[in-house]
């Protein structure tokens, strides 16, 4: 069996000279990787980027974490000009992502990307954490690599979850890079973590056929030096390794019964 293939949604950011690139970071391709998976990025390309043509050849989607905001617009809130947002990649992910929860595409968010799933399925976000009364700052401090994805704060893990049941354990301490966060939980998502603010740390889609998770902190970074970041991501790349053998043995099929020409 060859290696399920990952989609990876990207950014685009314009880099220089009004030039836009699509982007993705090389930590995320990395745990892809190791864990199994083929990563290949998927631009940014909104509406023009056809579902038809993509869904039926993704063994998995992987929202990687991004330091812009989703578009206030998209869940009702009013924009500000100095926000920093990326209208192309709201448009890519926004659309993809509850098409590839139907058609049985495990779904994967990191930070951003746990925020589009909630924005995706109609919840809302709060757009600064650390000023809103009772939360905590979930923002990263400033320093080198290892400070800005240190271990920042425990989260506890739901009873009878998901996440709980993966790892076997009641909480884990986990990095903190955002300052946004999940407002009103989307409908049919259910709550997997909570951080002791409580604030949404992750989250699941419900009755979804295979693995659709999103983490509001970053599994990827030190990806074997804490507890429940590996086992999320081979978890992630087995749901994806079972939809590649059902969509190749479905091919097989189909091919099969193609008529044999005279
Ligand atoms: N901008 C949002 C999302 C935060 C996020 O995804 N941070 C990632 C930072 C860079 C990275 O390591 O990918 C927010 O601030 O809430």
């Amino acid at each position: 069996m060859t290696a399920p293939v990952i989609g990876i949604a990207c950014c685009r950011w314009t880099l220089e000279k009004d030039r836009p690139f699509h982007l993705a970071d090389d930590d995320t391709l990395a745990a892809v990787r190791v864990a199994g998976g083929l990563p290949l990025l998927l631009p940014a390309l909104g509406g023009a980027l056809s579902h038809a043509d993509l869904l039926p050849r993704l063994d998995g989607l992987l929202l990687p974490g991004s330091l812009s905001n989703i578009d206030p617009r998209r869940y009702g809130d009013e924009a500000t000009p100095d926000d920093f947002i990326d209208p192309e990649r709201d448009a890519t992910t926004l659309a993809l992502i509850r098409a590839a929860v139907d058609a049985g595409v495990p779904l994967f968010g990191v930070c951003r990307g746990m925020q589009e799933i909630n924005v995706a399925y109609g919840g809302t976000l709060c757009r600064a954490v650390h000023e809103a009364p009772g939360r905590l700052d979930h923002r990263e401090p400033a320093g080198d690599m290892a400070t800005i994805y240190r271990p920042a704060h425990p989260v506890s893990l739901a009873h009878g979850g998901w996440l709980r049941r993966l790892s076997g354990l009641a909480s884990v301490t986990v990095n903190s890079l955002h300052h946004q966060g999940v407002e009103r939980l989307g409908q049919g998502l259910a709550v997997e973590a909570l951080a002791p603010d409580g604030l949404i740390e992750a989250l699941r889609v419900i009755g979804a056929r295979r693995f659709a998770i999103g983490v509001q902190w970053h599994p990827e970074w030190a990806l074997d030096e804490r507890p429940l970041s590996r086992p999320l991501f081979d978890a992630f790349i087995a749901a994806c390794r079972q939809r590649r053998t059902e969509r190749t043995a479905r091919l097989a099929v189909s091919i099969r019964r193609e008529p044999v020409p005279a």
